[in-house]
């Protein structure tokens, strides 16, 4: 439907889903299906993704491959608010918040780190 943002393996776009009745975030993974490294990426995200069930981290669906195209994207949860840089720079919030926020953020990374899952580039998404 339409363009949310563009990461470092491709980009991202928003679609409605019939099955959910909701919408869904779709991650495009550039030349997974015909780049080695870009392979491997691909099947470390999805291993990762997978194995994931908690209610700070965002559902992963499935996946799902345009067999024209022979392009793999990954189906996940749609975060309605955007990022959180976005969330923090559109809201001013006070420190009661910021203290909720931070405190959610620690439950998602230590449910991350409980099963052997490094982030790796969290301040990335907060500055
Ligand atoms: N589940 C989602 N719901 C809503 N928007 C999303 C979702 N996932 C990504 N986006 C949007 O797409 C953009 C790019 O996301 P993506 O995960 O590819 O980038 P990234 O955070 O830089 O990740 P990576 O480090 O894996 O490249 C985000 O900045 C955000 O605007």
């Amino acid at each position: 439907m339409k363009k949310l943002g563009r990461g470092g393996f491709g980009t991202v776009y928003q679609a409605s889903s019939i099955l959910l009745l909701n919408y869904v975030a779709i991650k495009e993974i550039e030349g997974a299906t015909t780049d080695e490294k870009a392979q491997k990426v691909f099947i470390n995200e999805l291993k990762r993704l997978n194995g994931t069930n908690h209610e700070r981290i965002i559902k992963f669906y499935g996946i799902s491959l345009d067999k024209k195209t022979r392009s793999c994207y990954l189906v996940m949860e749609f975060a309605n608010n955007g990022t959180l840089r976005e969330y923090l720079q559109k809201n001013k919030l006070e420190w009661p918040e910021k203290i909720q926020l931070a405190s959610q953020i620690a439950e998602g990374m230590s449910y991350l780190h409980s099963i052997e899952i490094i982030h790796r580039d969290l301040v990335k998404h907060l500055f």
